[in-house]
């Protein structure tokens, strides 16, 4: 094998399989993929939220610019993407706490369980639209 210049020599050739668009991930890895951009989205969002709770509860002036910043469509889409994360980190969570019990481990339950976690997230999603808009 010839690698920068360099004559590597290998046992065995191995097979290369480096095109992307062939590889694909199972449902359950995508599901902890998205745990953990959940849980950083969250820690980041705690700290904005204390912000403009603190900003809410500083005077009645402050309540109105809380109240002013929320006003508009993209925050709002905001708040919604932030309560949807939560949720996906909390139900997403308890799969992964009921699995640490030794619940869902095989394969078929584990994926039956990251489809009806998903279906939770997707009723939860909706329910935060509602709260937001
Ligand atoms: C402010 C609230 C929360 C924040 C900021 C947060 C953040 C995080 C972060 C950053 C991780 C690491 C993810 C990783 O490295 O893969 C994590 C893991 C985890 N979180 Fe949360 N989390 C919060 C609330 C919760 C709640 C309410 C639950 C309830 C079920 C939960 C369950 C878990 C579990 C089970 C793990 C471990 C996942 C693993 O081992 O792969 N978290 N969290």
């Amino acid at each position: 094998m010839e690698l920068s210049g360099q004559t590597v020599k290998v046992n065995k050739p191995r097979p290369v399989n480096l095109d992307l668009q062939t590889i694909r991930f199972p449902l359950t890895a995508i599901a902890s993929i998205l745990h953990r951009v959940s849980g950083v989205i969250t820690f980041v969002s705690v700290a904005i939220l204390l912000w403009l709770l603190g900003l809410s509860l500083s005077s009645p002036e402050g309540f109105a610019s809380a109240a002013n910043i929320v006003d508009s469509f993209f925050v709002k889409f905001v708040l919604w993407g932030v309560l949807t994360a939560l949720f996906y980190h909390i139900v997403l969570g308890v799969r992964h706490l009921l699995m640490d019990m030794g619940y869902f481990e095989e394969m078929d339950t584990g994926i039956a369980s990251t489809k009806v976690s998903f279906a939770i997230v997707a009723v939860l999603a909706i329910f935060a639209g509602g709260l937001v808009w």
